[in-house]
């Protein structure tokens, strides 16, 4: 592992990495913001963050102001990449498609399959590396915006084991069935329904008998909520199953990370209460 950079903040510690991935194989860049009670040897919990669409680790680094709370509630941040990178890595011209847009699945389809599989790399190869190399312990929440909400969630959903709790701002909660998801989904995974149901949130949450802790916030001026985003049916769903969601809808809210800032204060304590 390289350490590409290191920003004191908020008493603790922002640095970037790059290392090889098995499960995408290629280079990787993600972040990690070590608050102060990790740099004087306390083990700290973990919340993952997973960013959308055209993000690298830097957007959720530099936008939201996340490592104020995250040094007040003793939590080290994750941030991967959101997708394989390189020269020799598949991509398209569209942004909603190939680097920068994995959309945390493991793709079937070539050209795809050979480095696209953010999902084994978010589940299971990353935490691994973070559990070697840094001082976390074991407890872990998982948080992401937009096409990182939607990998927050089908994560969560999938995995109850491996998680505390799961936020998410502006979600893509019903990918098969709106254009951005059913572009990548098509690219990534062929036409197998099974498939495209197993990283469909609202399609998971139907299906599982128990689910962690959720938090959704969603801006009603975001231009993407009446055709991209639509999180009515995933929360009508989850209070039939009785599955604990705090939903909270924001007059006047957009898309953007100042949505995300306005709000992270309240996802990284909402997180810290099941953490501990
Ligand atoms: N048309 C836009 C679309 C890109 C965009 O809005 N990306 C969001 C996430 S959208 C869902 O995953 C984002 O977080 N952008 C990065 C940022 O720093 O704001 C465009 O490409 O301009």
């Amino acid at each position: 592992m390289e350490l590409i950079s290191e920003n004191r903040c908020f008493g603790g510690s922002h640095r970037r990495y790059r290392h090889f991935s098995k499960a995408n194989q290629c280079e990787m860049v993600f972040a990690i913001y070590l608050p102060p009670q990790a740099l004087v040897g306390e083990k700290v919990p973990v919340l993952y963050w997973l960013s959308g669409l055209t993000c690298t680790d830097e957007n959720f680094a530099t936008k939201a102001g996340a490592q104020r709370y995250a040094a007040k509630h003793s939590v080290a941040l994750v941030m991967p990449d959101t997708s394989p990178r390189g020269e020799n890595v598949a991509n398209d011209e569209r942004y909603n498609l190939g680097q920068g847009a994995g959309f945390y699945v493991n793709a079937t389809s070539e050209p795809w399959a050979s480095h696209y599989q953010m999902y084994d790399y978010v589940v299971n190869e990353l935490p691994v590396l973070i559990e070697q190399h840094f001082p976390v312990n074991n407890m872990k929440s998982i948080a992401g915006h937009s096409m990182g909400g939607h990998g927050a969630l089908q994560i969560a959903l999938k995995n109850p084991e491996r998680y505390r709790s799961v936020s998410a701002f502006a979600p893509i909660v019903n990918p098969s069935q709106t254009p951005w998801g059913q572009t990548a989904f098509h690219a990534y995974l062929g036409e197998n329904p099974k498939e495209w149901a197993n990283y469909d949130s609202t399609e998971l949450l139907r299906q599982v008998s128990h689910a962690i802790p959720i938090r959704i916030d969603q801006g009603l001026s975001d231009d993407f909520y009446p055709v991209e985003l639509q999180p009515e049916k995933f929360i009508e769903i989850a209070e039939q199953k009785g599955f604990f969601l705090a939903y909270f809808m924001h007059a006047g809210y957009d898309h953007s990370y100042y949505f995300v800032s306005s709000f992270i204060g309240e996802h990284i304590a909402f997180h810290a209460q099941y953490l501990k």
